[in-house]
């Protein structure tokens, strides 16, 4: 085998309680690498295509080669691959836009190589290229996009990652305002401290998020999607962000929140059914402060990233 391709999703990170540990991922869009074997070692970055022009081949920089010269380091490998990149996903849009390349490349590098890596090994070289991208290793984005469906962080060190429960019928809306948010600069507006109460008020959200998903109670999910942490700060860099909660709400989301970093916001419903009255209703609160917005609307993905081709 000379070349494998791979397709990564993208992935609505913390889901509002669950910073940094908890995310899922869409089936709507991804990101998809071709990694092609070379004769000489090293890593080189060929082409990217979606990106109008803005990301970086250098590889100590784009997450595709982070990833993946991580992976080789791991193995003390010298062996040297092509990377061929096409973006699905909007930048700095809150989808996961850096981790879904991160892990169709290690995905497509690790078949190429013969599968040295249990697909959930892979995480550790995921988060290295995140932080590359932003700043922070955080697993939130990389372990959805990886290995699908909703996915707990338990604890970093060491690292201890739960595959949850999704409910049959569970549904995501997402409402993606025309304009770019650094994860970088989301995450420099959060507190370092969090107060007990709003802890007591968190820990409680978590715990009946995942008993909702488990019980597939939807009425406890909608319940649970609050964050007293990060997006009372957030929010602020997201026009029309609380209009646009009360108005999906009122056309029948369960809740809504920021998805990762914003600006995108995402809304859990029961069945597709709700998406269009979501989307209508966010459309007219975007309309009314003269800002367009993209909406898409997806089943979750329960397979995570897999492989498209290989010759
Ligand atoms: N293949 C890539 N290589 C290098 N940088 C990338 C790559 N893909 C995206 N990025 C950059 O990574 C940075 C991190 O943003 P990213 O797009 O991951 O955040 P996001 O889509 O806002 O998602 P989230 O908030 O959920 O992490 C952005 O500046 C983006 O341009
Ligand atoms: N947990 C991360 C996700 C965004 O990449 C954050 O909120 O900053």
């Amino acid at each position: 085998m000379k070349s494998v391709k791979a397709f990564a999703p993208a992935t609505v990170a913390n889901v509002s309680c669950g910073f940094d540990i908890l995310g899922f991922a869409i089936d709507a869009m991804g990101d998809e690498v071709e990694v092609r074997l070379k004769d000489e070692p090293g890593l080189v970055v060929v082409s990217i295509e979606g990106d109008e022009g803005r990301l970086p081949y250098e590889v100590e920089k784009n997450t595709c080669a982070v990833a993946i010269q991580a992976m080789l380091d791991e193995m003390d490998s010298q062996v040297g691959m092509e990377i061929y990149l096409k973006k699905g996903l909007p930048l700095g849009s809150g989808m996961g836009s850096s981790a879904a390349s991160a892990v169709a490349a290690l995905v497509a590098a690790n078949r190429l190589l013969g599968e040295p890596f249990e697909k959930k090994n892979l995480l550790p070289f995921a988060m290295a290229a995140e932080k590359v991208a932003c700043g922070a290793g955080h697993a939130d984005n990389v372990a959805p996009s990886l290995l699908g469906g909703f996915v707990l962080i338990r604890d970093y060190h060491p690292l201890d990652v739960i595959k949850l429960h999704v409910p049959h019928g569970l549904h995501c809306t997402l409402l993606h305002p025309h304009f770019e948010l650094k994860t970088s600069d989301s995450r420099s507006v959060l507190r370092d401290n969090v107060s007990l109460k709003h802890s007591t008020i968190q820990s409680g959200n978590v715990a009946g998020l995942v008993t909702g998903l488990f019980q597939e109670d939807f009425e406890l999910i909608g319940r649970s999607l609050r964050d007293v942490i990060a997006e009372p700060y957030r929010a602020t860099l997201i026009p029309g962000f609380y209009e646009t909660k009360e108005a999906v709400k009122g056309a029948g989301a369960l809740g809504m929140g920021i998805s990762g970093s914003g600006p995108t916001m995402f809304t859990l419903s029961k069945g597709e059914e709700k998406s269009q009255a979501i989307i209508n209703a966010a459309q007219q609160v975007y309309d009314s402060i003269g800002l367009g917005v993209d909406s898409y609307h997806s089943a979750i993905n329960t397979r995570g990233a897999y492989i498209l081709e290989e010759k």
